[in-house]
């Protein structure tokens, strides 16, 4: 959403309405541990935040948020997928919609709602309906021919990001080479490395979202 857009909206419900930003990407790649990583990052830079999670049968990730002590319990929303992980952040995202609206009618002063979209593969692409802005997040464990797979998740995203780093000496991956070819198959467009549990590239995470959603 832009800045007339935002306008407009405020215009017609009486408060701003967030920037809304997917955060999706294969399974256990660490999706939370970057939302964790961000939280504190985000609020030391004065942004007022939500979280929404999507998990398959169950209210893990939300959960863990909930008791992470890093943002109020109430400011994390959870919408269960069912079956099909792509159908609520793709084809049909009515219920995170409803779970963002909801965030935001709770809280008027909110000005960015992140939604994590867990249980996902190389796939998965977010709707523009549900987020004006997503990343994918993959990890050096997973290999490191995922860039080279092409998926759309890794294509398509506003920012890829390859998390683990730490891992690669483990793994036996060639970070550098990893990097390099996922600029290439993405046409240079952003790719940041990061550690997740440490920190490393997570403050460089929160300025793209910021430049991208916030203008700030
Ligand atoms: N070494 C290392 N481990 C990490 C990093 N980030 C996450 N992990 C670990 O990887 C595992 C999975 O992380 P999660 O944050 O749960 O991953 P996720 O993508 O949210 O997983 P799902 O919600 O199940 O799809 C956890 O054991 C994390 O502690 C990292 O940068 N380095």
């Amino acid at each position: 959403m832009n800045m007339i857009d935002n306008q407009r909206a405020k215009e017609a419900t009486g408060h701003a309405v967030a920037a809304r930003v997917g955060i999706g990407g294969p399974v256990g790649s660490g999706k939370t541990a970057l939302i964790e990583a961000l939280i504190p990052v985000l609020h030391a830079r004065g942004v007022d935040l939500a979280v929404v999670t999507n998990d398959l049968v169950t209210k893990e990730d939300a959960e863990r948020l909930r008791r992470s002590g890093l943002i109020d319990p109430q400011r994390v929303a959870a919408v269960e997928a069912g079956a099909c992980p792509h159908t609520v952040i793709r084809e049909d995202p009515t219920l995170n919609i409803a779970a963002g609206d909801e965030l935001e009618a709770r809280f008027p002063g909110v000005e960015l709602i992140l939604f994590e979209s867990g249980g996902d593969n190389l796939a998965s692409t977010f709707s523009l309906d549900l987020v004006d802005w997503w990343i994918f997040v993959i990890d050096v464990a997973g290999g490191d021919d995922i860039p080279r797979k092409k998926g759309p998740g890794t294509l398509r995203c506003d920012l890829l990001v390859i998390n683990k780093q730490d891992l690669a000496p483990h793994v036996g991956v060639d970070l550098p080479r990893m990097l390099e070819e996922a600029r290439s198959v993405r046409a240079q467009r952003p790719v940041i490395l990061t550690d997740a549990r440490r920190g490393d590239g997570v403050g460089d995470v929160a300025d793209q979202i910021m430049k991208a959603v916030l203008f700030r």
